[in-house]
């Protein structure tokens, strides 16, 4: 990859994404390739029920709620923070306890949970404020929420790249002069840029649609200097629907379901991980995911897993899509993929062998 850095006197500096590996990966935890899901978790010995397998700090993340300036669970916009910042807190020490907004009154589900935290988050918030300011309430309006917060998604993680691009002899480049071990997990920018994820998958309707979002309101130019092509901005959103995750307060995938049924609870954020992205899909998982305090998604064996097999989360709630039509029909819809879990081929009706002997004779 050729390396570019985008820096001018007037742009701020954004802190680097200065992470090299996961903060936390089990030794037994391995990356492979399966010909039909694409890569995967596998594991080269035991990993006994209970164990952590994973922890893994997401590369962009957005609050997802409704009402942020009365809601309770806001996250701090630090990406070295994330933490719910509540509007009040009475245990809290009195100078934790403020919710401190953007000066520029962007929008208000931007805040920081404390003011070391928001000048400390100066830089990157920068790269985002001017757009925020001038599109959120426009996209919103025309295109609804979801639209709005796949490309904020999108903003934050060019604003991260943006970050380690500033910094590049720390990061970027020694990330690609790095050992074979270090090499092993590919963590930032490089993760985000080996997400799975094509347009090629796509209708051309939405293709098309796409294109003109990314070309009203991602262009690289002043208010958003990222220096990429819109081809690229493009690829980028197809890698984030592929592999963004909603963070919920309770655990996704439990099995077997609990009785009484439990869910895992209202979205407060979505995120995009660079190692978290690589588990596949199970309708039977054998890991358990479920974000930290400070947004980092950590897996969790719900078993004991044995060496050789591969590492599935749930990507939906498994309480709300029990049968295999409606667990196919909502990960085709949601996810764009026909599961090929075991517990998914296991169910699949058997077609009947045609019974030839009971046919009448053609003519022959
Ligand atoms: C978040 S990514 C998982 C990592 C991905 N395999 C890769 O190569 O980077 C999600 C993609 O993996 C594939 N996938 C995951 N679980 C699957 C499953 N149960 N059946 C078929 N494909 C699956 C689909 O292509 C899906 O879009």
């Amino acid at each position: 990859m050729s390396q570019v850095v985008y820096i001018t006197e007037s742009e701020p500096s954004i802190e680097p994404f200065s992470q090299t590996q996961p903060d936390w990966i089990h030794p037994n935890l391995l990356q492979s390739t399966d010909p039909i899901k694409g890569r995967q978790f596998r594991v080269s010995g035991l990993i006994p029920k209970g164990a952590c397998l994973l922890v893994d700090r997401p590369y962009a993340v957005i609050p997802v709620v409704d009402d942020p300036a009365n809601h309770d669970h806001l996250i701090c916009s630090n990406p070295a923070c994330n933490r719910q910042a509540p509007r009040h807190s009475a245990s809290e020490p009195a100078r934790n306890r403020n919710r401190t907004p953007c000066p520029n009154a962007c929008i208000p589900d931007v805040t920081w949970c404390t003011e070391t935290c928001r000048d400390a988050d100066q830089g990157r918030h920068a790269f985002e404020c001017t757009w925020l300011k001038r599109y959120a309430a426009p996209i919103r309006a025309k295109w609804g929420e979801y639209d709005f917060g796949m490309l904020w998604v999108i903003v934050r993680l060019l604003a991260m790249r943006q970050g380690q691009l500033q910094h590049v002899d720390i990061d970027i480049r020694t990330a690609s002069s790095a050992t074979a071990t270090e090499k092993k997990w590919k963590c930032g920018w490089e993760g985000i840029d080996s997400l799975c994820g094509s347009a090629e998958t796509w209708s051309h309707d939405k293709v098309r649609a796409w294109t003109t979002l990314v070309k009203k309101y991602l262009q690289n130019g002043p208010v958003l200097p990222h220096g990429m092509a819109s081809d690229q901005v493009l690829h980028l959103i197809c890698q984030e629907e592929a592999n963004s995750f909603g963070l919920y307060p309770r655990a996704t995938g439990v099995v077997p379901l609990p009785y009484p049924s439990v869910d895992r609870g209202e979205q407060f954020a979505a995120a995009v991980y660079p190692t978290a992205a690589i588990a596949n899909h199970s309708c039977l998982p054998n890991i358990t995911h479920k974000p930290d305090e400070q947004g980092r998604m950590v897996f969790t064996a719900s078993r004991d897993i044995f060496a050789g097999e591969e590492c599935c989360i749930s990507y939906f709630d498994l309480t709300q899509h029990t049968d295999l039509t409606s667990r196919r029909e909502h990960l085709r819809q949601s996810f764009k993929f026909i599961c090929q879990c075991e517990r998914c081929v296991s169910e699949e009706p058997v077609e009947e062998p045609t019974e030839w002997s009971a046919m009448p004779m053609m003519g022959l």
